[in-house]
């Protein structure tokens, strides 16, 4: 049977994030997170869901991993909740908070599942936001502080290390347009807030650098999506060309070529003025890029949008999310970061989509995702066949969770999560993908 195989050692995981999937948020000493304010904030979630419950993931890890080692998994990428560790952001270490993460990784090196640990996914200490949050940058010192002390507790067993995830999605999202925690609408601060996350990004590389463990690695995940331009008309061209410098290129600069890309002046003037030793430490190097990618973005000149740029609304073959299903965005994105970039690795630390799935007699029939991750495996394919360093690919997400402002109600997972009981219940996908990944090659 055709097939196309992966190289030897290839991670196959799934990933997930601890405000979407833990609950528990009162056990065992956790503080409060920007997230658990902005969910029970009335008004800003789907039907005001909260991630109080989630998938009860702090209690059945134990569950959860085995069916990720029922799926052949050999790799699983997860983020600490930093209150957890440290209740108001900083002090004593929580005792509690950290043994259960070592227990999470006991468990999956119990079964031959690397773990690929998040340090940052959006919960930060409800403490630090009432100190300003990212907008101060001592908050940057903090988290520095934070990962030192996980390097300490479960250094010499987590091989992957990811400062921040998706860095843009919390400063704009967060920051600018008020979507996301703390749900703030000022364009200035979010700008602050780019600085101050790359900062604390480098802080926590330098930390790692100085008194890490030695044998991991250490990355930085950023949501990338080719930016097009809606006609080949020149207006469109630029307006393109602004997308992708405010979007993929805000970040993949000040990282790998120590500098921020070109803005227009208001963009640009928002910017703190970074100090050379500032945009040294930014540009620490890392061991490797986690790329987060679902879709990619179409736009054109519009002088009513935000700086003259309108996103064109995604046609066609579109997820629960109204995302175009476009996986040869995949394949032109890993070239391009390759090609302009030069990581020294590359990992899809996230990459999958919402579908409308409903379960019947305990089955649930998802054939679109079942396309959608075999169109963007064979893709990543190609871009290993192209010289792309590509070592790893994560589908989003391990089970159906909460999807931040949506809530409960965007179904991304290879697991079904049964409202009310909790039961996990196998998509016809997860039995694909435990097929790709038991073969290390997808079946074409
Ligand atoms: N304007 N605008 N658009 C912003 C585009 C960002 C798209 N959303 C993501 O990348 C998030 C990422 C997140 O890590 C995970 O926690 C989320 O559950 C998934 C699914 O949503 C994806």
């Amino acid at each position: 049977m055709a097939e196309l195989r992966f190289p030897d050692g290839f991670l196959w995981g799934t990933a997930t994030a601890s405000y979407q999937v833990e609950g528990a948020v009162r056990e065992d000493g956790r503080g409060e997170s920007i997230w658990d304010r902005f969910s029970h904030t009335p008004g800003k979630t789907f039907e005001g869901q909260t991630g109080d419950v989630a998938c009860d993931h702090y209690h059945r890890y134990p569950e959860d991993v085995e069916h990720m080692a029922r799926m052949g998994m050999n790799a699983y990428r997860f983020s600490v909740a930093w209150p957890r560790i440290f209740p108001e952001g900083k002090g004593p270490v929580n005792q509690k908070g950290l043994d259960f993460y070592r227990r999470l990784v006991d468990a999956l090196q119990g079964r031959h599942i690397q773990p690929c640990l998040t340090l940052y996914h959006w919960d930060l200490p409800q403490a630090l936001q009432e100190k300003g949050g990212w907008d101060n940058r001592d908050t940057g010192r903090y988290f520095a502080e934070y990962a030192h002390t996980l390097y300490q507790a479960l250094g010499d067993r987590v091989p992957l290390w990811i400062t921040l995830n998706e860095p843009w999605v919390a400063a704009i999202l967060g920051h600018a347009f008020g979507q996301h925690a703390p749900g703030f609408g000022d364009f200035p601060l979010a700008m602050r807030v780019v600085h101050h996350l790359l900062l604390a990004h480098g802080w926590a590389v330098e930390a790692f650098r100085h008194d890490g463990p030695r044998r991991a690695q250490i990355g930085i995940t950023l949501n990338l999506s080719p930016v097009e331009p809606a006609t080949g008309k020149e207006a469109d061209g630029q307006a393109a060309d602004l997308a992708d410098r405010f979007t993929n290129r805000l970040f993949l600069d000040p990282i790998f070529r120590g500098a921020y890309p070109e803005l227009p002046d208001l963009m640009r003037s928002a910017l703190p003025q970074a100090t050379p030793e500032e945009m040294e430490r930014i540009s620490t190097p890392v061991d490797f890029l986690g790329v987060n990618y679902y879709t990619r973005q179409v736009v054109e000149a519009d002088p009513q949008g935000l700086y003259g740029v309108g996103m064109v609304p995604a046609r066609g073959d579109l997820t629960e999310m109204g995302w175009e299903v476009y996986p040869q965005g995949l394949y032109d994105l890993l070239i391009r970061v390759h090609r302009e970039y030069h990581p020294q690795a590359v990992y899809v630390t996230e990459n999958g989509a919402a579908f409308a799935d409903e379960i019947q007699d305990g089955e649930v029939d998802d054939p679109r995702r079942i396309a959608y991750v075999r169109e963007h495996l064979s893709r990543a394919h190609a871009a290993i066949g192209a010289g792309v360093p590509l070592k790893g690919y994560f589908y989003w997400s391990l089970m159906d969770n909460f999807e931040w402002a949506f809530g409960y109600s965007k179904r991304f997972g290879l697991l079904y999560v049964v409202p009310g009981s909790l039961e996990r219940v196998w998509k016809r996908s997860a039995r694909w993908y435990a097929q790709v990944a038991q073969a290390n090659a997808v079946p074409l």
